[in-house]
């Protein structure tokens, strides 16, 4: 249903987007990943055919986003992250004036606002004024709105910012049943909220390139490869003799691994590919020694990690998935 080929934005010296390839088939949900300035914004607007790429080609259900343009805005329904100013509105005049820029006639559009806010779950909303509503019905007008046209594919910008946790899982559930009725989504995020889960395959982009792409347990099982362990010690002092210790050891089995000590906790952590029956020798070890050992846990994945690594792989600089002491671990005793 959509399809980049090397797609590319440069801006003068500046690559906004290099060579991203994607495909989303139909009625899938494409969680498009990547921090603030990654070149989702830039993908988009291709998409939408708001902006010319400098190369590469980009297609929604075969028509080209670049010379089919008036297709294009009839297949495609594009939710930008701001909702935009409109005073002294109702909803249903909001949705009623979106449909006739849409070029739907009258009766038609009375039809579709019914359909349309049934879908979003806010026909109730229908008599109230639009800059009254709290950011969540916002939303849900705007998915109204992206759907008065009845488009094949929805584009959604940050569908979840600023909302609050339930209104994240009334999002989600919304993506699903848009999903249900046959609609192809793509779903930006900068964060990592619960919709990824949604998302039958998740594209992690960051400074204009594609990282990973995959369904959530192609990119998990990528990322899992590399395991991250802590050893929880009782004393500071132990830290760096435990750092060396593990270091030599990992040498000595021909095996890389990341060893970092924790400035300011009783912590070792360090990443491996070895399994649990390769490393027990090395919990032996460290015993043996008298290390005062609290803890030896691996520290689970969770789909904010794996981007992380996955980001972290190519931009080495950027290794706050390891440093920040104050980010919640879920661990479990070894
Ligand atoms: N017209 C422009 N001229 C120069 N650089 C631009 C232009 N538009 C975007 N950029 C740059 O391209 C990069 C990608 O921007 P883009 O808006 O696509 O990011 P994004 O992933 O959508 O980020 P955000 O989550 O902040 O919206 C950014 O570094 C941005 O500053």
């Amino acid at each position: 249903m959509i399809e980049t080929k090397e797609l590319t934005k440069r801006y003068d010296e500046f690559t906004a987007l290099d060579s991203l390839s994607i495909r989303v088939e139909k009625g899938q949900i494409l969680g498009f990943i990547g921090p603030n300035g990654a070149g989702k914004t830039t993908t988009i607007r291709i998409l939408v055919g708001l902006l010319r790429p400098t190369s590469g080609s980009a297609t929604i259900a075969g028509a080209d986003c670049i010379s089919d343009t008036r297709k294009i805005k009839r297949l495609v329904g594009y939710m930008p992250d701001e909702f935009g100013k409109y005073n002294n509105m109702r909803v249903s005049e909001y949705l009623d004036f979106f449909g006739a820029a849409y070029g739907i006639g009258r009766r038609k559009r009375r039809l579709r606002i019914e359909e349309t806010l049934e879908i979003a779950g806010a026909t109730y909303m229908k008599d109230l004024f639009v800059d009254a509503l709290s950011r969540g019905m916002q939303q849900r007008v705007a998915i109204a709105r992206t759907l008065m046209h009845d488009p094949e594919v929805m584009i959604l910008d940050e569908p979840a910012n600023g909302l609050d946790p339930q209104a994240r899982i009334d999002m989600r559930e919304m993506l699903l049943r848009l999903s249900d009725m046959g609609k192809t989504l793509i779903v930006t995020s900068h964060i990592l909220p619960e919709l990824a889960r949604v998302c039958d395959i998740v594209a992690m982009i960051t400074k204009g390139r594609l990282r990973a792409f995959g369904t959530l347990d192609e990119i998990m099982r990528t990322v899992q490869q590399r395991r991250t362990f802590e050893i929880q010690l009782l004393e500071t002092a132990q830290v760096s003799d435990v750092a060396a210790l593990v270091t030599q050891w990992m040498k000595d089995q021909q095996s890389e691994s990341e060893v970092q000590e924790s400035g300011t906790e009783t912590m070792v952590r360090f990443t491996t590919k070895l399994n649990d029956r390769e490393l027990s020798p090395l919990l032996t070890q460290l015993i043996s020694k008298g290390q005062g050992i609290a803890q030896f846990r691996e520290v689970t994945t969770d789909l904010e990690d794996a981007f992380l690594t996955v980001a972290n792989e190519t931009e080495p600089q950027t290794d706050t998935a390891l440093k920040d002491p104050t980010r919640p671990v879920e661990a479990k005793s070894a």
